[in-house]
This record gives structure tokens, sequence and C-alpha cells, in this order.
């Protein structure tokens, strides 16, 4: 926890510094403030545990004591924690044949020696690639002064020879929280393929996020192969999205109610405090029940995975956005267009769309610090691209430039702060600017917003979304709960929730992609 309250409290961090126990962390400098507050806020469920093990560095043994305490931090909750009696049975799901194993092999799939193709338990992913050879190295995260390489080992996803569910007592739940985002069809079909595969019959769909479990008129969906057929060729969620909703108590009685006892979670941060929190719940009451998450937020704000889904297909679309803004201020007369995409907290659409556009001149991330006005401030900066170039095209993260509006503190229904709108605060301020020193500009302000963050997933999200919907389907059956999907340097793997949510990512102002993204706009500091 304390890592997390030094982020709330400290006004700015130096990169590399030390905790009051002398282990070394890496810290991105405008860390995450705004929202590891806002979850604090909530006051229901928040995840922070075993962030900074205790390490003295002048131990010889330091770094085995470091790999005990990882290994412990992401040991993957299991069903046999709870009930030290559960047998596992052999696997029904079908590696081979595509009919439901159970119907053909009632008791299981048949072994095959030569072939096994399961994965096994102590199958392990490294969780980190690079051996920094200096903590001043580009992006370095280093656990110790020296920067010691120490192997951090995450758990493999797939199916495992042996399963803890009988597929015919399992009535499997589906439910989509927080915002949309493309490729929520995509993963809710898979899973339901996935469990249909195992040999599970019933299995629905909770409507309009945790609120489903709570309000008498929402009924819950029938699905089957049949009903999610086609459901990835159009965007947003089959079953409906929301924010806000019930008490987790509330939301296990309705689980015990119905007799769910596999929960697929799809959703954000938020949500999978919830689903971590409905995992102790259920625990706590000693209910055989898997909650598994899927990580789901456009803004890419998770941490430790390559990338959640939807988020290339949204990095995708901004860009045609992005070239009408540059067709329009490239065609008009000292052009400006203006482009906002999301990002509550974190810059990473903005940041990868204007890399991948190469179009932008300045790109506004809620992560760097920047000035409006004087003499390093956006719009000289913009006065100076009309002079040389004629037109310049400016891409904002929708948290960047917050404190240059007014604070509201309004809170939408899960308590997340209502943020006000910098995209039209900077195309009121450019007019004025250029208005106030007598240079004619045509500012064009385009907000793709939601129209981003609707549309179907492109065939790269696609395979991720199938990937994670067929291994939450998978880890559930292997007794796993409290746990979540993810992509590990381009593996698949199993995170206990915690450790993904601690804080939510945000874009280091100190990374190469940064730099890189600085490298292309050509902007300077606004600072
Ligand atoms: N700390 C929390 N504990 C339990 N449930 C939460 C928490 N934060 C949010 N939720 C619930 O999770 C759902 C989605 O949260 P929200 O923040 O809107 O989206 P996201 O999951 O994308 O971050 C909402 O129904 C909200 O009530
Ligand atoms: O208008 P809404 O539905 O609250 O959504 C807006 C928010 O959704 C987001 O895309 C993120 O949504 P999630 O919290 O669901 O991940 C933010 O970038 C944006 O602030
Ligand atoms: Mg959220």
């Amino acid at each position: 926890m304390e890592a997390l309250s030094r982020a709330i409290t400290a006004p700015k961090l130096p990169l590399h510094e030390r905790t009051s126990n002398g282990s070394y962390f890496r810290l991105a400098r405008r860390s995450l403030r705004p929202s590891s507050r806002r979850i604090a806020e909530t006051g229901r469920v928040f995840a922070c545990q075993g962030q900074n093990p205790a390490i003295e560095f002048s131990d010889p043994d330091w770094k085995s004591k470091f790999r005990k305490d990882f290994e412990r931090r992401f040991n993957i909750p299991h069903i046999t924690d709870i009930f030290d009696d559960a047998e596992p049975i052999p696997s029904t799901f079908s590696l081979k044949m595509r009919t439901p194993v159970s119907e053909v092999y009632a008791g299981g799939y048949p072994s095959d020696e030569e072939w096994h193709g399961y994965i096994n338990n102590n199958d392990r992913v490294l969780l980190k690639v690079i051996n920094y050879s200096s903590p001043t190295s580009a992006g370095a995260e280093c656990i110790d002064p020296n920067c010691t390489w120490v192997e951090q080992w995450v758990h493999r996803a797939g199916p495992r020879e042996k399963i803890y569910f009988k597929p015919e007592a399992v009535k499997a739940a589906i439910v989509t929280c927080g915002g949309l985002c493309p490729g929520l069809n995509d993963v809710i079909r898979h899973i339901v393929i996935t469990l249909e595969n195992y040999g599970v019959r019933k299995i629905v769909g909770i409507p309009f996020g945790y609120r489903g479990f709570s309000e008498k008129s929402l009924t819950e969906m029938q699905l089957s192969r049949k009903v999610v057929q086609n459901i990835h060729l159009s965007g947003g969620s089959l079953l409906g999205v929301s924010r806000g909703g019930p008490e987790v108590s509330e939301i296990v009685d309705n689980m015990e109610e119905r007799g769910i006892n596999m929960l697929f979670v799809l959703g954000g941060n938020g949500t999978h405090a919830g689903a971590n929190a409905i995992h102790n719940e259920c625990r706590k009451r000693k209910l055989r029940v898997a909650v598994v998450g899927v990580p789901k937020t456009i803004d890419n704000d998770i941490l430790l995975m390559d990338k959640t889904f939807g988020f290339d297909t949204a990095v995708e679309e901004a860009q045609r956005a992005i070239n009408s803004a540059y067709i329009e201020a490239h065609s008009a007369y000292h052009g400006v267009g203006i482009v906002k995409l999301m990002g509550r907290d974190s810059g990473f659409i903005a940041m990868h769309a204007a890399l991948a556009s190469g179009q932008v001149d300045i790109c506004l991330i809620p992560e760097v610090p920047f000035n409006l006005h004087g003499p390093h401030g956006v719009l000289m900066h913009l006065k100076y691209l009309i002079e040389t170039k004629g037109s310049a095209v400016v891409c904002v993260a929708e948290g960047a430039g917050q404190s240059f509006l007014e604070r509201t503190n309004a809170k939408d229904a899960s308590g997340n702060n209502v943020l006000g709108d910098f995209g039209v605060h900077i195309q009121q301020e450019t007019k004025k600017y250029f208005k106030e020193i007598g240079v004619p500009v045509d500012v064009k302000y385009i907000d793709p917003t939601y129209m981003i963050r609707a549309i179907r997933a492109n065939a790269s999200d696609g395979i991720l979304c199938t990937v994670l919907g067929q291994n939450a389907v998978h880890g559930a059956f292997a007794g796993y709960s409290g746990i979540t999907v993810g992509i590990c340097n381009t593996h698949y793997v199993y995170f206990p929730i915690p450790e993904v949510i601690s804080h939510p990512r945000a874009v280091d102002p100190n990374s190469r992609m940064w730099h890189r993204c600085l490298t292309s706009t050509g902007q300077p500091d606004f600072v």
C-alpha cells in the first residue's frame, strides 16, 4: 500500500526512488494519482498487495527471497486452497475432435501418449524480458540499486488435463461492465463456444453489467453457439454494459439464487476490483465458484500485459480521424486540426495513433505536463508551425490538460471523475490566441471518441479476443478463481487480479515509446 500512497501524495517522483524498506522501484513520473485516488475513494474494494517486499540487498540471499515473494504474489488462487477434498476429473475439452467430448467420451478424452497438448500447471512465462545493465537505461525497471537481473515467471494459460468442474454441473454466466470496447462480442462468443466444447449446457448472459445482478426487470439471456455465432460482426456488447450497480454481497446472493458457479467478468480496473471482491466473498461463503476476468479497456491502462483487446482497433480507427484533421488543416489557409481521443488517465491511444499516422505535430497526454500559453507553451509552437508549415495537427488525450479546466468534482455511477472537455478548451484557446495576435487561422475540431469505441474489433484484436475468451474458460475449468487472462511477451498467461489492478497503467514519459512519439511529431517540451 505504501507505494500507492506515495504515488497519491508525492507531487513529483524521481525516476528511481528508494522505499523505506530499502528496495528500489522505478516509478512513472506523473503517475496515476487521479485514478488511484478514485478507486480508493470508492471505499469498496481496492487491491494493492505485496507490492514492496522488504528486501535487504546486503543479504547475499536477497534474490531467492525476492523470487519466493514474487512466486507468492503471482500465485493464482485455486479451488483446492479452500476445498482440499476437491477431486479433479479428466478434461472434457476436446483437443482433436470438435464435437463436445462429454457426449462421446463420458469418462474424458482418451489419453494419447504421443501427443499430449495440454498445459502443465508448472508451465511459466517470463514476465520481464529485458536485462537492463543500468538503472539509467531507458525504461529500466530495477529491483535493486544495480538493476540486477532476476527472473520473474508468471503462470501460462491454457487447457489443463485435469479439470475441477463437471460440465453438466456448471452454470456459467458472462457479464460485461464499464464502457464499451471493440471486441467485447468476440470475447463473449469465444467463452460460449469454449464452454460448449467442454460440454456445458447452461450458459447465460447477465444484462447491463453488475446492474443485471440486482435489477429484477433484467432477466438473464440464454447463450449458445447458435446465439453468439455472428455477434462479433458488430461492435458493442450483446449483453449491454453499465457503470455503478449493487454491492458485492448482493451480487453473490444473486449468483447463489441462480446457481451460477462460473462467472466470466469482462471489464477494466473497476470491474476487476469487483470481480476480485466477488471471488473473495465466494470463498468466504465456501462456494465452489470460479470467477475469471478478461481485461477490457480501450485505454490500455491495465498493468503487466502487452496490450488489452480493442486497443489496436482504437488506434487504427483513430488514424482515420487524424487523417481527416490533417486533410482539413492542410487544405485550409492556416488550418489547425484538433483531434480528441479517449484516455482518461493514460495517453496510450493518443501516443500510438500519433505515431501510427505520422501526421501529428503536437500530441498531448495526461502523463506529460504542458503549458498552453507563454514562451514555451503549445500555442506559441502552433504559431511557429503555422508560420513555417502553414498548417498543424494536434492530437489530445481526453485526460490531458485537466488542470486548465474548472474542477466539478462530479463522478459517474462507478465513482470515476467526470472529466472536462479539454478538446473544446484547446480549440477555443487556439482561436482566441490567434485572434489576439492578428493571425487568421481556420480551426477544425474532431471528437471521434464514441465512434471509435463502438466499432467491431479488427483482425488482430479478433485473434486476441479469441485466445483470451478461450483461456478464461480453461482457467475456470482448471479450478482457478480470482484470476484474469492476459498476453505477456506474446504468450498467454493467468494473473492474480490484485497484481494487475494495483494502479492503472500509464505512459512513462521517460520511455522509448514516448520519445519515439516526440521524435515523430517534432514537438518541444511545453514547460
Ligand atoms: N473498487 C471497486 N470495487 C467493486 N466494484 C467496483 C469498483 N470500482 C468499480 N466497480 C464496479 O465495476 C463496474 C465497472 O467500473 P468502471 O470503473 O465503470 O469501469 P471499468 O471496469 O472499465 O474500470 C461498475 O459496475 C462499478 O460499480
Ligand atoms: O462516457 P463513458 O461511458 O463514461 O465512457 C468514457 C470513458 O470510457 C473510457 O473509454 C474508458 O472506459 P472504461 O472505464 O470502461 O475502461 C475512457 O477513456 C472514457 O473516459
Ligand atoms: Mg475504470
